[in-house]
């Protein structure tokens, strides 16, 4: 059966200690409760990196520039009602406060702890090559 592709992007933020955001997913929302990487999707019209720096600006707070997002790997993962395409990308500078602004939980996680916090299925790959570059 075919499905159809959701694009959405999103980015491990790395602080200084090499400590990964996660956030969790609020209630009411599909995937309730996991943990996911900061982002969201891409609109019709919008480059994946200009989705993730608005997304950051309304989810964190945050001001990134464009050449701070590296990409790093990619998720492809079939849900039930949707194919997911998820670039994931690594950022280490920022400016401004990570701040929730839109009720979610945040939390700093070392990346040998990530598997410590449920995540939504698509994730699962993506914590090794984090691992792999960051412990
Ligand atoms: N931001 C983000 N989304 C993820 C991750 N893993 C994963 O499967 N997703 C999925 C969950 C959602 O179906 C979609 C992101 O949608 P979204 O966060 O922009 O929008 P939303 O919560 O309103 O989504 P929805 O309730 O309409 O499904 O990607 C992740 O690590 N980060």
């Amino acid at each position: 059966m075919s499905q159809s592709l959701l694009l959405v992007v999103a980015v491990a933020l790395v602080d200084q200690d090499m400590r990964v955001l996660i956030a969790q997913r609020p209630p009411g929302k599909t995937l309730a409760g996991l943990w996911e990487f900061p982002g969201g999707k891409v609109e019709p019209g919008e480059s994946p990196e200009a989705a993730l720096i608005r997304e950051l600006t309304e989810e964190l707070g945050i001001t990134v520039a464009e050449p701070c997002l590296a990409p790093l790997t990619f998720a492809s993962h079939a849900y039930e009602h949707f194919h997911l395409l998820m670039p994931l990308y690594i950022c280490r500078r920022w400016q401004g406060f990570v701040s929730p602004r839109e009720g979610q939980t945040l939390k700093w996680v070392a990346p040998r702890a990530l598997r410590d916090y449920p995540m939504p299925p698509a994730d699962e790959p993506l914590i090794s090559a984090l691992l792999d570059l960051l412990a």
